[in-house]
């Protein structure tokens, strides 16, 4: 194959991750020239370019070397590396992106009983992640039959098709309206950034490692929240046990009253409501969580 200057990143045509892949590398200052429908958008100031394709065709494209880079669902990564066959390119999880959450799990009918993956010996189990699942048959060393389907999985117990499904699972109403319910989980997925284990020794290598920069600055600031509150001296050990991991806080004086503090802490991830309760309850007040919008250390 002929060499290449320009980054090629391969990433999801039209479906779940592509807003979300595109707002990222636009985050990383990166702009593309065509509009979405096509299947190549040209990277406007950095020499890194798009292909939009069908989400299981990235892994693919990756191993050979038709992309740098692509922006894929570990589930699909991971069922290609164990259907890909000896000899094939060994890909590599450079980032998690912190989209397209979901889990791959298994399911049976809500009136079934299931305690362990004994339970599902000699039955039939439809999935369209084949790969995955006899991986996680011959690790818990369960003999069941996989029916590989490529959509629709969830209706094939009521079908008579299959005994159990695996399939992806997020909210979980795909499941309820199916009359099936949640047994065992094989894998925890997300958006990745994927590409081979060993980087172009070219510009390309070099852009990657830029690339792989700005995503680390955008996904630490994205996660990111400011939490303001206002706490009395007493209150301060209790409260500050309570707050979620992040650098040491920041404590102020509050103007007129000298047993209140100001607390401003950097916290590394999403503050719940029920975390905002809690803290309340040992002693803060005039709680705020701010979203961060840049971050320079
Ligand atoms: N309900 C969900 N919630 C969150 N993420 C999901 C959900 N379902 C799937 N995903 C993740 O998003 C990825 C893309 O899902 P989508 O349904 O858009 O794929 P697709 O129908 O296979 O698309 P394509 O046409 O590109 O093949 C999945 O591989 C998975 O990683
Ligand atoms: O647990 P839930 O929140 O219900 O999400 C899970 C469903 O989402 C995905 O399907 P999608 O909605 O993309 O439909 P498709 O598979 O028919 O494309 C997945 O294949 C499940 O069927
Ligand atoms: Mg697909």
């Amino acid at each position: 194959m002929k060499p290449r200057d320009r980054l090629r990143i391969a990433m999801q045509k039209s479906g779940r991750l592509t807003e979300p892949a595109l707002d990222l590398l636009n985050r990383c200052g990166l702009t593309f020239r065509q509009s979405r429908d096509k299947l190549f958008c040209f990277g406007e100031g950095e020499p890194v370019d798009l292909l939009l394709v069908r989400d299981d065709d990235i892994p693919g494209l990756i191993a050979q070397g038709v992309c740098d880079l692509g922006i894929v669902g570990r589930n699909v990564l991971h069922e290609f590396q164990g259907t890909a066959g000896e000899g094939a390119t060994a890909l590599t999880e450079w980032r998690p992106l912190g989209f397209g959450r979901c889990r791959l799990s298994i399911a049976v009918p809500q009136e079934r009983d299931y305690r362990e993956p004994a339970d599902l010996a000699s039955q039939r189990i439809a999935t369209s992640y084949p790969g995955l699942l006899n991986a996680w048959l011959r690790e818990k060393q369960v003999a069941a039959t996989v029916i590989t389907l490529a959509g629709s999985v969830e209706i094939a117990p009521r079908l008579g098709t299959a005994d159990a499904i695996c399939d992806l699972v997020q909210s979980g109403g795909t499941l309820v309206a199916n009359q099936l319910r949640e047994a065992d989980v094989l894998l925890q997925s997300e958006a990745v950034l994927a590409g081979p284990q060993t980087l172009p020794a070219d510009e390309r290598g070099d852009m990657i490692e830029l690339l792989l920069k700005r995503l680390d600055g955008v996904i630490q600031v994205r996660e990111s929240r400011l939490l303001l509150l206002q706490t009395s001296r007493t209150s301060l050990d209790a409260v500050t046990r309570l707050l979620p991991g992040g650098p040491q806080p920041t404590l102020l004086p509050v103007a007129g009253q000298p047993d209140q503090l100001m607390l401003q802490a950097l916290c590394a991830g999403e503050v719940s409501w029920r975390q905002l309760e809690e803290i309340k309850k040992a002693g803060a007040r005039e709680m705020f969580v701010l979203p961060v919008e840049k971050m320079l250390a």
